[in-house]
């Protein structure tokens, strides 16, 4: 199998989680991790398996603006001219589609709604990705991390669970 993990971060917290899960997936695939600014604007035949994965901002994916606020907040010093939701957007809408699973980081908060990953899932839908798989979120202490203990191995056990045959 071989995989396409792509990862838009302000703070490096979910540039972590990227990181384990791609580690976790690459007992059983080819994988190639790439932060959003640097992917590539179509999908290869080649890929079987497309993860996608950025903060949650405002309930949802980042814009520009919530990406700027962040910077304002000590976050990466340029802001980041794309995040997943102008790249998903950005997309050509083609006949031949890898499976679709996406994942977030957001806050430790148990009644705040909304989730990044959730909102590219549906965004996937729309631009004609017709197998998605369940989306996945993992939490961070506050704005700027850390993250919460034990996400990490979640990570790395979720990306494992995402190429792994059932009988592993
Ligand atoms: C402008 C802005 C809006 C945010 N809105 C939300 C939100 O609606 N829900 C949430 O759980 N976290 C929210 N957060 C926290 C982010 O999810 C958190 O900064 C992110 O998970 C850290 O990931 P990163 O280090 O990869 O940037 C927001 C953060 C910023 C900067």
């Amino acid at each position: 199998m071989r995989a396409l993990v792509v990862y838009e971060t302000m703070f490096g917290n979910t540039r972590k989680i990227a990181e384990a899960i791609a580690d976790g997936m690459r007992d059983s695939a080819h994988v190639d991790l790439v932060e959003v600014t640097d992917a590539p604007d179509d999908i290869s035949d080649a890929v079987d398996l497309l993860v996608v994965g950025g903060p949650t901002h405002a309930f949802s994916m980042s814009r520009y603006s919530t990406r700027q606020e962040a910077a304002h907040r000590g976050g990466r010093v340029a802001d980041l001219p794309r995040g997943i939701r102008d790249w998903l957007s950005d997309l050509p809408s083609g006949e031949s589609k890898p499976i679709f699973v996406a994942f977030d980081t957001r806050v430790d908060m148990p009644l705040m709604p909304g989730a990044a990953s959730r909102s590219a899932t549906r965004a996937a839908r729309r631009k004609g990705f017709t197998h998605t798989a369940a989306p996945e979120s993992f939490l961070v202490e506050g704005y700027e991390g850390p993250l919460v203990d034990g996400e990490l191995d979640r990570a790395r056990q979720w990306g494992h669970s995402l190429t792994a045959g059932p009988a592993d």
